[in-house]
């Protein structure tokens, strides 16, 4: 067993990582989750799970000095490869011209400000994500058309997002993401394969997009759908009806009273109030917010 794990890494990434940083000067910046992947076995993996031929383009956000950028290129028809940090992004650029290589658009900005029309050139995202955006990165993810995406997350965000309901980290993320994409976890990464090491474990997980919507209907749409997971996940281990009431300022209620006898008047929501959050599927969640849309606002 422990010889099957020290073969699972291989870190010949590491002195050159090293020496590109050294010759320009950096001091990776942790406030950009700059940790650099030098696992090359763990890179080959994340390459293989997204399964590239030359017909796909790919999303990279967050592409470093290019550790995953150029093995992507040379298997893809084109990566599309968006890096918020000035310097490092002027190392990648340099890389790309002198290793001649033609089928990189390299792009110098923050990936939550680049419009939706520029990621959507791709079919496949694969990223070893800066962290701290993990969650709007997501969603702005979910807002384009693709067919798969291998990312990498922090372990602790990949177990809100897989998880199911009744799970001790089943979330609001989980339940926000359930209609819209099938999650599959696909490896553990510790932080030995990057440098500098980050406090945190990472994961990797694949993203599969569901495509059929019909699930938001015209009755509940899917920010009333949102408003209710706000509302109850603050509170997860609490009974619905005492979570609704103590987040009753974001259902735009600031009196107890009123709230409370709104929803204890209601014989139709009676068995859902009396359910722990924890306990609730996504199913449940979206019949709740139908039923208690008209009751709340009319
Ligand atoms: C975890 S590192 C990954 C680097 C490289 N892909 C690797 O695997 O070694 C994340 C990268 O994202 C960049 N970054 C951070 N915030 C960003 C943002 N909002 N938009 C685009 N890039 C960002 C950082 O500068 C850093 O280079």
């Amino acid at each position: 067993m422990k010889s099957n794990e020290n073969n699972e890494h291989n870190f010949s990434l590491a002195t050159e990582t090293k020496n590109i940083l050294q010759k320009h000067g950096i001091r990776l910046n942790k406030n950009l989750g700059q940790n650099y992947l030098i696992d090359d076995y763990k890179r080959k993996k994340i390459i293989n799970f997204a399964n590239i031929s030359k017909n796909d383009t790919i999303l990279e956000i967050g592409p470093g000095i290019g550790t995953l950028t150029i093995e992507l290129s040379k298997k893809a028809k084109k990566v599309v490869a968006i890096e918020q940090d000035k310097k490092i992004f002027e190392i990648l650029f340099e890389r790309i011209q002198e290793e001649n290589i033609s089928n990189i658009e390299l792009i110098n900005d923050d990936a939550l400000n680049v419009e939706i029309s520029t990621f959507s050139k791709s079919n496949k995202i694969v990223s070893n994500l800066p962290y701290q955006i993990s969650s709007p990165i997501t969603f702005k993810f979910l807002e384009f058309d693709f067919d798969l995406a291998i990312l990498m997350y922090q372990k602790e965000f990949a177990n809100r997002m897989i998880a199911k309901v009744g799970d001790k980290n089943y979330s609001r993320l989980s339940a926000m993401l359930h209609f819209k994409t099938s999650i599959e976890f696909l490896d553990n990464i510790s932080p030995q394969s990057f440098i500098p090491q980050p406090k945190v474990n990472s994961s990797v997980v694949k993203l599969t997009p569901i495509r059929n919507e019909s699930f938001f209907s015209n009755k509940t749409n899917e920010n009333d759908y949102s408003l209710i997971c706000r509302a109850l996940f603050p509170h997860k281990n609490k009974k619905i009806r005492n979570a609704l009431i103590d987040s009753r300022n974001i259902l735009g209620y600031s009196d107890k009273k009123i709230l409370r006898d709104l929803l204890d008047s209601s014989p139709e929501l009676e068995s859902f109030l009396v359910k722990r959050v924890v306990k609730t599927s996504p199913e449940e969640i979206l019949e709740l917010t139908n039923l208690i849309k008209p009751i709340l606002w009319g």
